[in-house]
């Protein structure tokens, strides 16, 4: 756990960063913190690894104050992604990712094949290895910058708007991405972004700050939209709270109703369009049981006919819903 207890950042011309900032990070989960422009987001993270470092106040990891310990070797311990990637320019992509492991003192061979391990699960084609960063595209760097980071298996990560950069697809993908992997390394991550629906999507716990650095609410995603604490909250949270709400809703089993005679499925169930008079409509998105209320709505929302599919696991029809039945499940 990280825990910030009591800290202010006050810069040298008296800029009050962070103020009395105190809240628990747990560990193996990832903690976002949100805010508008200037709150204090990057200043509060840099602190953790003291590349800034407090005026006052605790910072402790798993009980251990931070002060105590050698900076760089706590920097070691910390994976550090920012905007842009931060890639070394003269260096290839497989170089970069050794950095840390080289540091360490890490035989060649063991170096050179956790690098390419890296490489391959954070999704970056293993053909891209030998170039240098320039001759790579945005999306790609950040995903060399978390392997970079990760490449010393440090407990803790901290990333700076590390997908900020980038078009909203590939910040799409890279956000599945990372929490993909999450899955499978159980990492402390702190995240910082400006952006609510990337805090919202990624965070196990979200920490929204007001400008001036002082804590607006702390809390997971689904209690935030839920129940923000105040105006500010509410504004920043945004209007469709109540629909992205939906989100954290899994019903267990919605009550579909048997596959329709006009949904044209191929041979193997798989459903293709929607017959109509002269023509076949395309589908709108499907759902699977166990999916988001979201999902199943904009199943419903999506089709042409206003029955939403559910399939399996192999992409086979299993039923349908419609409005009224998702606005049920919301009910119960
Ligand atoms: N070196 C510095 N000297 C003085 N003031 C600073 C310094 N670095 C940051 N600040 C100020 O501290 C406040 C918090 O900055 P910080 O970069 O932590 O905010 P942020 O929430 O990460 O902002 P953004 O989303 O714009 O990156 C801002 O008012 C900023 O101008």
């Amino acid at each position: 756990m990280i825990e910030f207890e009591d800290v202010t950042k006050r810069y040298p011309d008296g800029t009050v960063a962070v103020d009395k900032l105190s809240l628990q990070i747990p560990s193996g989960q990832i903690t976002v913190f949100v805010g508008p422009s200037g709150c204090g987001k990057t200043t509060s993270l840099r602190m953790i690894n003291r590349t800034i470092e407090r005026t006052s106040g605790t910072i402790s990891i798993d009980g251990d104050d931070v002060t105590s310990k050698d900076p760089v070797a706590l920097r070691r311990g910390i994976g550090y992604v920012i905007q842009h990637a931060g890639l070394f320019p003269h260096k290839t992509v497989v170089d970069n990712v050794a950095t840390v492991p080289k540091l360490l003192g890490w035989d060649k061979r063991k170096t050179r094949a956790t690098a390419m391990e890296l490489l391959e699960r954070v999704g970056l084609d293993l053909k891209l290895a030998e170039r240098y960063p320039a001759q790579l595209s945005g999306g790609q760097q950040q995903r060399v910058g978390v392997a970079r980071a990760l490449a010393a298996d440090p407990a803790i990560m901290l990333m700076d708007e590390p997908f900020s950069a980038v078009d909203p697809i590939v910040r799409h993908q890279l956000q599945e991405e990372l929490l993909r992997l999450q899955r499978d390394i159980g990492k402390t991550i702190v995240f910082v972004t400006h952006d609510i629906d990337e805090a919202i999507k990624l965070g196990d716990n979200v920490a929204v700050l007001r400008v001036g650095g002082k804590l607006a609410q702390f809390a997971p995603p689904a209690e935030l939209l839920a129940n923000p604490v105040d105006d500010f909250v509410r504004g920043f949270v945004g209007q469709d709270r109540g629909y992205r709400a939906l989100t954290f809703v899994h019903p267990d089993e919605l009550p579909i109703k048997p596959v329709p005679p006009d949904l044209v499925l191929d041979d193997d169930g798989v459903p293709v369009g929607w017959r109509a008079d002269h023509e076949m409509l395309p589908l709108g998105a499907v759902f699977k049981q166990g999916d988001s209320l979201r999902a199943a709505l904009d199943a419903v929302l999506t089709s042409p006919t206003g029955w939403g599919i559910c399939v399996d696991d192999n992409g086979k029809a299993v039923g349908v819903v419609d409005q009224a039945i998702v606005a049920e499940a919301l009910r119960s």
